[in-house]
């Protein structure tokens, strides 16, 4: 089945999680089958676990780095896992990440990228249709103005005392290997209040894919800022990853309900569905029919084989 046609009702699989490090289940939801659907970019990170809520409603879980964490950051599948969840008919992507200021949850609104190119980035990459994605705003505002309310509420209901922060900045780096002091220093400078491996190219092949996109960065260290501590360790971000994935799961079970409607509902979806339209740029005639084949994977609206709607 494809996006197009997937029917939009309460069983149809409309939210999709993805988890980041320490984040590789959420086995407090019901699990109902795993799925791998193989898509023009391969296959996605993980089998996709659909689990059921307890009104009965779907949603897709994806763990980012694989179920065992063997997948570094620079070699996530991206363009899989961000196709494949749209091909089960995905139209919200709530997405997981391990960060800075051990223990608290934060929602960002803005990114730095600090990748170094090696990641493919576009679905468009490589064929002869080119399209320019606005990402002024690289996180679907609507969706992340809806969360910040109910995850709030979610960790003040757990009483475990995390905190919430609000329109962050995160800087995402290459990796594997740690920033040096240097470099954590400059972020800090330039605005960056978070930092991660993972944020891109999740983000903008969401916006490419036209869905709607936030992230709930969970803070494991304070980076190589502070002149006095130690710089930061694999073995410091391990120390807070299994409380942080147990709110996680907590935050998921909280909202996923709500999510699933709202998203049946559309309004947190307006500003991201139709938002390529006006992006891609050779006109009708003019395209390859094996890149529109590709392309009808993820934005069947605008590509179809032998038939290019306008
Ligand atoms: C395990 S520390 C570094 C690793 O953790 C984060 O993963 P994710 O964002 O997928 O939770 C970070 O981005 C690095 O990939
Ligand atoms: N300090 C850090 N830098 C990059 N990625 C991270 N993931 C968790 N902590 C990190």
């Amino acid at each position: 089945m494809t996006s197009k046609d997937a029917p939009h009702d309460n069983f149809t699989v409309l939210v999709g999680v993805i988890g980041g490090s320490g984040l590789y289940h959420l086995d407090n939801l019901t699990f109902v089958e795993k799925v791998n659907p193989e898509t023009p970019w391969g296959y996605p990170s993980s089998p996709i676990t659909i689990c059921s809520l307890p009104s009965g409603s779907k949603i897709a879980f994806l763990a980012r780095h694989g179920h065992h964490h063997s997948i570094a950051p620079s070699a996530v599948p991206s363009r899989a896992n961000i196709a494949a969840l749209k091909s089960l008919g995905v139209r919200v992507i709530l997405a997981f990440s391990a960060e800075i200021a051990p223990g608290s949850f934060a929602i960002p609104t803005q990114i730095i990228d600090r990748t170094k190119g090696i990641r493919p980035a576009s679905f468009f990459e490589g064929l002869k249709i080119v399209a320019h994605a606005a990402f002024g705003d690289p996180y679907s505002v609507k969706l992340v103005r809806w969360l910040e309310v109910r995850v709030e509420k979610a960790l003040a209901d757990e009483g475990r005392g995390v905190a919430l922060h609000k329109d962050k900045c995160i800087v995402c780096m290459e990796g594997p290997q740690f920033s040096t002091r240097a470099e954590s220093i400059m972020y800090r400078a330039w605005g960056g209040d978070l930092i991660n491996m993972s944020a891109l190219p999740e983000a903008k092949l969401a916006r490419e894919a036209e869905l709607s996109y936030a992230l709930i960065a969970t803070a494991t260290d304070y980076d190589s800022w502070r002149p006095h501590s130690e710089a930061v360790t694999a073995a410091e971000v391990f120390k807070t990853l299994q409380d942080n994935a147990n709110t996680s799961r907590h935050v998921a079970a909280a909202v996923l309900e709500d999510l699933h409607a709202a998203a049946l509902d559309g309004d947190i979806l307006t500003e991201d569905k139709g938002s390529m339209r006006f992006s891609i740029m050779p006109r009708v005639g003019e395209q390859d029919q094996e890149d529109i084949k590709k392309l009808a994977f993820i934005l069947p609206d605008y590509f179809t084989p032998d038939n290019v709607a306008n």
